[in-house]
């Protein structure tokens, strides 16, 4: 048998205090007593017993229980995780369901017969490990939400990004799922993780997945879990993401490389409610607010029947787009200001900031792998740099083919003309009167412009 743990026995009977440090003695870790309540909090604190053995009644009153009921208050004030068990000589269904309501773990009638002594102690030993290890969790939990939520400061001052924090402010007592759109290197899960600070879902879990660098064989099992003997390498039983996520927030990255079979079953999970693990019939309740990135033309995969529209509708209560970084203007330099002292700490370099021709080569540059692409370049700059500036030869752009392509379609006016209309008509939500304001030309214009582009 375990050992019980920490036990302290408050009785006014000096016999009966004798009679239990003796029988319970080989079973506790250790037992300390005491003959009046008032000595309880001085024991609390100083020898944090697991268990407190509880005399219901002291001088004052012999029967009524009145003053045990006052200690056992006063002992939840002090820790309401405390297990406290009842003893008296007078033992009657009312007290006892009586003293269960007021908080007490269990109740023994004295003269008490050993073995039921210890089976009451034993679960009562279990419960206040239960008890703590849900605390532990919680304190876990705490901290790694603290984690996600610092760990990167958000920069940016620009109109495109102000409006995404503005619609973020707008969503903060909400927990609407949204969908965050963005080409690479945006910021889509720096963005996540202040929805998530911003929600009233804050200090519960955030758990995420990438669905880009799970294989497809193993998302069922990471999103669901499964239980021990489910498959060959079920060795035991594992709780899935959706479940540990339950009352907080799921972050799906990449939604967009879902097959469309899990698309189905994600569907099925977020309208029902509720998830099966693998391998087990029974259902698990899940409540958790859905925020899923993508840097897919997700429209254009619900065209080309390659994401089920009705799984769109679920997961894109709010769209949230994040401009790429060469729409964000003097951001750049921001950020580029940023990570060099980030990295001039890190690297121990005496560097204060950029040159201007340096600047206008960063402005000048269209960024097509965002603010990562920039993270790099600027890390980069800042180890082989010398000097207290960074000058514009400390910038090397590799342009790939590819990447060389999009700057010339950057150029191309018809394709700046639909993009700028394409914003418009997004910002103005479909208004063709305001579309036509921001773009400075008439509605008649816009009509025509959007008739010739096929919009
Ligand atoms: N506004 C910002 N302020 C400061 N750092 C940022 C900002 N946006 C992005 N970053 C940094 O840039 C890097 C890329 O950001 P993040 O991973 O959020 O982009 P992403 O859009 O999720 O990328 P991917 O499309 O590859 O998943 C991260 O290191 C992040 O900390």
């Amino acid at each position: 048998m375990d050992k019980i743990g920490k036990i302290l026995i408050v009785d006014d009977n000096e016999d009966v205090l004798f009679a239990l440090n003796l029988l319970l003695e080989p079973y506790a870790e250790k037992i300390k007593v005491a003959t009046t309540p008032d000595r309880i909090e001085y024991f609390m604190n100083t020898f944090q017993p697991d268990i407190i053995l509880l005399d219901m009644n002291f001088s004052r009153d012999a029967i009524s229980g009145q003053e045990g009921f006052e200690s056992l208050e006063h002992i939840l004030e002090i820790d309401s995780q405390a297990v406290v068990i009842f003893m008296t000589a007078y033992a009657d269904t009312d007290k006892a369901v009586r003293a269960i309501k007021a908080g007490a773990t269990d109740f023994i009638p004295k003269p008490w017969e050993k073995e039921k002594l210890l089976a009451t102690l034993t679960s009562g030993m279990r419960l206040r490990q239960s008890r703590k290890e849900i605390n532990r969790l919680k304190e876990q939990v705490e901290v790694l939400s603290e984690q996600n939520a610092f760990d990167n400061e958000i920069i940016g001052e620009s109109p495109a990004m102000n409006e995404v924090f503005s619609t973020i402010q707008k969503l903060s007592e909400t927990d609407a799922n949204i969908l965050i759109l963005g080409e690479n290197g945006t910021g889509k899960d720096v963005i996540a993780r202040l929805l998530y600070c911003c929600s009233p879902r804050y200090n519960k879990p955030f758990v995420t997945i990438d669905l880009g660098s799970i294989p497809e064989q193993l998302f069922e099992s990471e999103l669901f879990g499964f239980e021990k003997g489910a498959f060959t390498d079920a060795k035991k039983s594992k709780a899935g993401r959706m479940e540990v996520a339950t009352n907080g927030t799921l972050f799906l990255d990449e939604i967009g490389n879902l097959s469309l079979p899990m698309q189905s079953k994600l569907l099925t999970s977020i309208e029902k409610r509720y998830i099966s693990r693998l391998g087990s019939t029974q259902t698990v309740p899940i409540d958790v607010r859905l925020i899923c990135a993508t840097n897919a033309d997700i429209r254009h995969m619900v065209e080309e029947g390659n994401f089920r529209q009705d799984l769109l509708y679920r997961i894109n209560t709010i769209e949230i787009h994040i401009p790429p970084l060469r729409d964000r203007g003097n951001d750049i330099i921001l950020l580029a200001e940023h990570f060099l002292d980030r990295y001039a700490r890190k690297y121990k370099k005496e560097m204060r900031g950029l040159t201007r021709e340096a600047k206008n080569k960063l402005l000048k540059y269209t960024w097509p792998g965002n603010v990562r692409e920039l993270q790099h370049i600027m890390e980069r700059a800042v180890i082989l740099g010398d000097g207290s500036l960074l000058k514009p030869d400390n910038f090397l752009f590799h342009n790939t083919s590819k990447q060389k392509k999009e700057e010339k379609e950057f150029l191309n006016l018809e394709v700046l003309e639909r993009q700028a209309i394409e914003k418009a008509m997004r910002l103005s939500e479909g208004n063709i009167s305001r579309a036509a304001e921001y773009l400075g030309i008439t509605r008649f214009a816009l009509y025509r412009k959007l008739e010739k582009l096929g919009l």
